[in-house]
């Protein structure tokens, strides 16, 4: 079948003929030592996290059981959003908010990058299954990397190896479908070459082929740039697949909260990347009576069911959560679930004794070593971890993980929270109108940008559904494809929508809502809302509980803060206006009517 002999190649464990065929036009291009298909098994990891060790990826941590540190090349941190491309046919179906390439040109240039790029190093085939394997059709796929760190991490966030593989072939013998993700970091071995602990290339491309549903990726060791069943398949690719399939791609924490009358209600909800989600699925209420499980932590997939109602998959199996900020007050379950061990800590400072520490987390060590792989003490001006470092930890783990999370049919959601990290204007929280409105709050969410991706922290830019670096076509159709969804729904089973802002600041930048276990405050007004329990303000932008309305109970904030996060300041929502008409603008001839139509509503609402 091939001309060259690669040690590992012709041992494929399936008769998936074209995973077979691909694996080999692969290892032919980039020329791999050997190919290993990926089983998943304990002997594996151990395998692959030895060896990661002695390469100097890793360094095994002696207070957290099976866990290791890494520190990634400085410039090899984060998500590359000018470097992610959408590769459909036409331009046109890219849109404005997407970086494009013809894929014909695409292709030669990567084609180009890949050949050779695996030399001197082993290449990896990893079966995946994004979302419950036991689902009726099985969302499937390939990586192919060439990095260890991958494969281990892909064990962490994915159902994989042998369980996945399993499922590439039907019952009836018919080859299912699968996404082919190609990745490599893009740096062959020499004979004799020394490696280095994050081998990665300057340059660096994440490209997806929507048509095509193929991922290719080159150059990156990082999280959202390398483990490609995560952004690239679960929100780009699927995201695409979803508006031809009828349902919802989107980049939302799935919770399940129970009230003191044993009520269980679903809640999902998108804030931008390292805008809270994590922290929300797995909130531990303060307000007496109610439980929060989680369910998922960044990405949920929801299809209407037979009753009519949407319901709700988390096709990831991890939590790859930002460190910096997480600690025994503000979010214990993750405390927890990392206690358990079997993780992978990536940028943040490793401490004498051989535990890790980020910024914020109780026990600030004396010395430690910084992500930079510096000495760090409490005075360094540096530091100590990564502001974008991340946790790689096993879901089954959390203590507090919902007994569905792994049930195919999901979950039926009652409520979808949009939210951004925005200092002003933006209340707690605002119920919106309906499920058009709604749609606008999301296709109007804002925030500041974070260290989740590269480029300047802090400006606010227009993050529609928290979904602007992950949609994977044409913004403008995206936003359709919302209000699609709630004309296909009978109004009173759609979920409701709600804008919250767990960031507002007073004038001294200090956030005015305590946040974290506080917000099951917010997640009881809105359930009761949906009951018709609790009252609201009309305002022009929507309905916001004034300070009365919400269960304040035991919380001693000064009252002043809470008026002040709850305020809907007109003079601040005018000054809004223009930054939203700049956005439409931007999206252009394919926004939606609805959309124009719930701006202009709202103009005359502010008067
Ligand atoms: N003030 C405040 N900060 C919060 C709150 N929730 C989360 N944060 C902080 O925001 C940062 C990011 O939180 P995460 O929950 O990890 O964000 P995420 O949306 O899951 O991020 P990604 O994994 O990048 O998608 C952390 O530093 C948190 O401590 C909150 O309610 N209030
Ligand atoms: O994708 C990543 O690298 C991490 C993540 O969850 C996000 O940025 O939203
Ligand atoms: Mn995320």
């Amino acid at each position: 079948m091939t001309s060259v002999t690669i040690p590992g190649l012709e041992s494929a464990p399936t008769t998936h003929e074209r995973l077979v065929s691909w694996v080999h036009e692969v290892a032919e291009l980039t020329t791999p030592d050997r190919v290993v298909w990926v089983d998943g098994s304990d002997a594996e990891w151990e395998r692959m996290t030895a060896q990661l060790v002695a390469a100097g990826t890793f360094v095994p941590l002696q207070k957290q059981p099976n866990s290791y540190w890494a520190a990634s090349d400085p410039d090899d941190v984060a998500r590359v959003e000018e470097r992610t491309y959408i590769c459909s046919r036409e331009q046109e179906d890219c849109g404005p908010t997407n970086n494009w390439m013809n894929p014909d040109e695409m292709k030669a240039i990567m084609t180009e990058l890949y050949r050779g790029c695996m030399r001197g190093r082993t290449m990896y085939v990893i079966p995946f299954c994004m979302g419950p394997l036991s689902a009726q059709r099985p969302m499937l796929g390939v990586e192919i990397t060439d990095s260890e760190y991958v494969v281990v991490s892909m064990r962490v966030m994915t159902r994989m190896g042998t369980k996945a593989l399993d499922r590439f072939v039907a019952e009836d013998g018919t080859e299912r479908e699968f996404v082919p993700c190609l990745h490599s970091i893009g740096a062959p071995l020499e004979p004799g070459q020394q490696d280095v602990p994050w081998p990665c290339n300057e340059t660096k491309y994440i490209t997806h082929f929507p048509e095509e549903r193929m991922i290719w990726s080159f150059g990156s060791g990082y999280g959202g740039n390398a483990l490609l069943g995560k952004k690239c398949y679960s929100l780009r690719i699927a995201s695409s697949m979803a508006r031809e399939e009828g349902w919802l791609a989107e980049h939302m924490l799935i919770l399940k909260l129970t009230s003191p009358e044993k009520q269980v209600y679903y809640v999902a909800a998108a804030f931008p990347s390292a805008c809270g989600k994590t922290n929300l699925a797995m909130l531990e209420p303060t307000i007496p009576g109610w439980k929060v499980e989680t369910l998922g932590d960044d990405i949920a997939w929801m299809h209407f069911g037979d009753d009519g109602r949407l319901y709700a998959v988390n096709p990831e199996a991890g939590f790859f959560g930002v460190a910096p900020g997480t600690n025994w007050k503000t979010n214990p379950n993750a405390m927890r679930t990392i206690a358990q061990g079997n993780s992978v800590f990536t940028n943040v400072a490793l401490t004498d004794d051989g535990d890790v520490w980020w910024e914020e987390m109780e026990n600030e060590p004396a010395h430690a070593t910084s992500w930079k792989k510096r000495d760090w003490t409490p005075d360094s001006d540096e530091k100590a971890a990564h502001p974008n470092s991340r946790y790689c930890t096993p879901m089954s783990q959390c203590p507090i993980l919902a007994p569905e999370w792994d049930d195919p049919k999901g979950v039926p959601i009652s409520a979808i929270l949009f939210g951004g990290r925005r200092a002003d204007t933006i209340p707690l929280v605002t119920e919106s109108r309906d499920w058009q409105h709604g749609v606008f709050m999301g296709a109007t969410l804002s925030s500041e940008k974070t260290a989740a991706a590269a480029g300047k922290v802090g400006e606010v830019r227009r993050d529609p559904m928290a979904m602007l670096p992950f949609i994977g076509y044409h913004a403008g159709d995206y936003f359709q494809h919302w209000i699609d969804t709630g004309k296909r729904a009978d109004a009173g089973k759609l979920p409701k929508i709600f804008y919250v802002n767990w960031f507002r600041r007073d004038e001294n930048r200090r956030i005015l809502w305590p946040g974290f276990g506080e917000n099951s405050r917010v997640l009881k007004w809105a359930i009761q809302r949906i009951e018709g329990k609790a009252a609201a303000v009309e305002t022009p932008i929507g309905h916001v509980p004034a300070a009365e309305h919400l269960d304040l109970s035991g919380l001693d904030d000064d009252p002043a803060d809470i008026e002040a996060c709850l305020k809907v300041n007109v003079d601040e929502w005018r000054a809004e206006i223009p930054g939203i008409e700049a956005w439409f603008e931007q999206i252009g001839d394919k926004l939606p009517s609805g959309m124009r139509d719930e701006l202009e509503a709202l103009k005359q609402r502010l008067g």
